[in-house]
C-alpha cells in the first residue's frame, strides 16, 4: 500500500510523518529547531537548521516506516507561514538568517506604507491587514540592511522563498524555485482575487520579481527529491502553509465549515466558498489549499495566546510540572469563583486589535486559589476562540454564506476535554476532536495523496476524516451569555492608559 510523507516545518521544530492510504499515521520524527533573539522583538531561524532538521527527520520517519524510500509514493509539504528566506542562486547559501513571522523589527517600514496611504489597496489586493507579521517587510528589510543585496536582486542572482519554497528547493537540488498559492498569500505581495505576484504591490514595496517563486495550485506537481537524499527521487506533490493545510486535514472544504487550531497560540480558519470577502470585523482573508482550478477563500484570526498562557501558569507561577496536570487542577473547583484571566501579555489580537493592551485578572476574593486562576487560565482560551469565532460568523452572515455549525479543533490543548466542553458551552455548536490531531501534517499527506492519485477526489477525503470525541453544549444559552459579558467586561480593563 502506498505511503506518502508529509514534511511539517514548524516554528519550535521539524517534523517529519509518513501516513498509510488511509491517513493512518505510520511513523514520525520530530527535532527542536534553534529559535535566535539578537534583539528584543527579533525571532529568527537559521535557514541551514530548518533544513538540515527536516532532511534528518524524514530520514528517522522513511527507516521507522520500514517501507524505504521505494514505499514512499509521494511527498507533501507544510510550514510556518511569512517566515522570509533569501538566497543566493547559484550556491544556495542564504543571504542571512530567515526573519521569522513573530519578528516585529519592520513596525516602522509598515509605519511608512500606511502613511502612504495603502492600507486600503492591500487590503483588498491581499486580504490583509498592513502588518510586519507577513513576509513583505521583512524581505525589504534584508534587501536594505544586508551588504550587496540590492545589487544583486537587481541583477537576479537572488531567490525570496517563505520556508516551503526553500526547502523545495533544497530537496530538488536547486532545480525548483516554487511556492503554492496559500504561502504566497502570506506575503502581502499576491494579489489573491487574480491568483498572481501584484506588479503595484511589488513596485510600491521595491521588490524585484526576479526574487520571486513561481506560484502553483497547493495540489501539484513541485519537482521530485533529488535521489542523494532520501534514497531515491520522490514526487513533491502538495504544499500549503500550516493553518491551510490544518483545515484541509480537517476535512473543510465547503462553506461555513471551520477548524480551530489550540496550540501556544490559536489559530481559527472558516472556509467562506469561492467569494473573497473583506471582513468587516477585523479578520484577515486567505485563500484555502487549492486543490482544483477553482480558488477558494476563508477568514482567518488567530489567538496570540492559547496554550502560552498554561506554560506561563507552569513556568511563571509554578502552578503545576507538566502542562496537562492543568485539567486536574482545573477540574478541582466547580467553576472559576468568578475570576476572569485575560492573557493580553503580547497586545489582543483579532477581534480586539489592541497592541498596548497587557494581560489582566479580574474577580479576585479572599477565597480565590490556584484552582481558580488555572480554570480561568483555560477559560480564557475559549473566550479569545470564542470572540473570534463569532467574528468570522458574522461575517459570514453579512455576506450571505454558510454559517458555523460546529468547529473541528486539532493542537496540543484540544487534548484537554475541560476546555474543549467550555469552548463547546460558550459557542453553542458542537466542537469535535479528529481522531488524528497531527492535522497539518495530514493535510499536506492528504494534498500529495490527491495529486499523485491515492485518494479519488475530496469526497474519498471526507470519508477518511473521522471524528474521535465530540463535545455538545451543555450550558444554557443565557448563562454562556452572561460569561461573555464578563470577559468582554475584564477585556476593557486591559487597556492601558
Ligand atoms: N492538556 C493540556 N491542556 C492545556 N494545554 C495544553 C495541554 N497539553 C499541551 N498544552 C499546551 O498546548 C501547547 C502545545 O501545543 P502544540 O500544538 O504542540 O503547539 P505548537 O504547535 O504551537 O508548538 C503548549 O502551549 C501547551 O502548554
Ligand atoms: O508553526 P506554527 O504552528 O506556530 O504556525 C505558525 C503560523 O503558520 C504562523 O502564521
Amino acid at each position: 500500500m502506498p505511503y506518502i510523507l508529509a514534511l511539517d516545518q514548524g516554528t519550535s521544530s521539524s517534523r517529519s510523518i509518513v501516513f498509510d492510504h488511509q491517513g493512518r499515521i505510520v511513523a514520525s520524527a520530530q527535532k527542536e529547531i534553534r529559535q535566535i533573539f539578537p534583539r528584543s522583538g527579533w525571532v529568527e531561524h537559521d535557514p541551514a537548521d530548518l533544513w538540515q532538521t527536516q532532511l534528518q527527520t524524514a530520514r528517522e520517519a522513511i527507516e521507522e516506516s520500514g517501507a524505504g524510500a521505494e514505499g514512499i509514493h509521494a511527498l507533501g509539504i507544510t510550514n510556518q507561514r511569512e517566515t522570509t528566506v533569501l538566497w543566493h542562486r547559484d550556491t544556495g547559501e542564504p543571504l542571512c538568517n530567515a526573519i521569522v513571522w513573530q519578528d516585529r523589527r519592520t513596525e516602522p517600514l509598515c509605519a511608512r506604507l500606511r502613511e502612504q496611504g495603502l492600507e486600503a489597496l492591500i487590503l483588498e489586493k491581499t486580504g490583509l491587514r498592513i502588518d510586519a507579521y507577513f513576509s513583505a517587510t521583512k524581505l525589504q528589510w534584508m534587501l536594505d540592511e544586508t551588504p550587496d543585496a540590492r545589487a544583486l536582486a537587481q541583477a537576479g542572482k537572488l531567490a525570496f522563498g517563505t520556508v516551503d519554497s526553500w526547502l523545495i528547493w533544497r530537496l530538488t537540488g536547486g532545480k525548483v524555485h516554487a511556492t503554492d498559492i496559500t504561502n504566497a498569500s502570506r506575503t502581502m505581495l499576491f494579489n489573491v482575487r487574480e491568483g498572481q505576484w501584484d506588479g503595484e504591490l511589488l513596485d510600491a514595496l521595491n521588490i524585484p520579481p526576479s526574487l520571486l517563486p513561481e506560484v502553483l495550485p497547493s495540489c501539484g506537481h513541485f519537482g521530485a527529491t533529488d535521489a542523494s537524499l532520501l534514497g531515491r527521487s520522490i514526487p513533491i506533490c502538495g504544499v500549503a502553509g500550516d493553518q491551510q493545510a490544518a483545515l484541509f486535514g480537517q476535512a473543510c472544504f465547503d462553506d461555513g465549515m471551520a477548524k480551530n487550531t489550540y496550540g501556544t497560540g490559536c489559530f481559527a480558519l472558516m472556509h467562506t466558498g469561492r467569494r473573497f470577502q473583506v471582513s468587516q470585523n477585523g479578520l484577515i482573508t486567505t485563500p484555502t489549499a487549492q486543490a482544483g482550478d477553482a480558488r477558494h477563500y476563508a477568514l482567518e484570526g488567530s489567538v496570540f495566546v492559547g496554550g502560552a498562557v498554561v506554560q506561563w501558569l507552569r513556568d511563571g507561577l509554578h502552578a503545576f510540572e507538566k502542562s496537562p496536570q492543568i485539567e486536574a487542577l482545573a477540574h478541582s473547583v466547580p467553576d472559576s469563583g468568578g475570576v476572569v484571566l485575560v492573557p493580553a501579555f503580547t497586545g489582543l489580537g483579532a477581534p480586539y486589535w489592541q497592541p498596548d493592551a497587557r494581560g489582566t485578572i479580574t474577580g479576585l476574593t479572599r477565597g480565590t486559589t490556584m484552582a481558580h486562576i488555572a480554570r480561568a487560565a483555560l477559560e480564557s482560551i475559549a473566550f479569545q476562540s470564542t470572540a473570534l469565532l463569532r467574528a468570522m460568523d458574522r461575517d459570514a452572515a453579512a455576506a450571505g454564506s454558510a454559517p458555523l455549525s460546529e468547529v473541528r479543533v486539532d493542537g496540543g490543548a484540544s487534548a484537554n476535554d475541560l476546555l474543549m466542553q467550555f469552548q463547546a458551552d460558550l459557542l453553542g455548536l458542537p466542537v469535535v476532536r479528529p481522531e488524528v490531531i497531527e492535522t497539518t501534517a495530514l493535510g499536506a499527506a492528504s494534498l500529495a495523496g490527491l495529486a499523485s492519485g491515492v485518494h479519488a477526489d475530496l469526497g474519498a477525503l471526507k470519508r477518511l476524516w473521522r471524528a474521535d470525541k465530540t463535545f455538545t453544549p451543555r450550558l444554557d444559552r443565557k448563562e454562556a451569555a452572561e460569561h461573555m459579558q464578563r470577559w468582554e467586561h475584564a477585556v476593557r480593563q486591559t487597556c492601558v492608559p
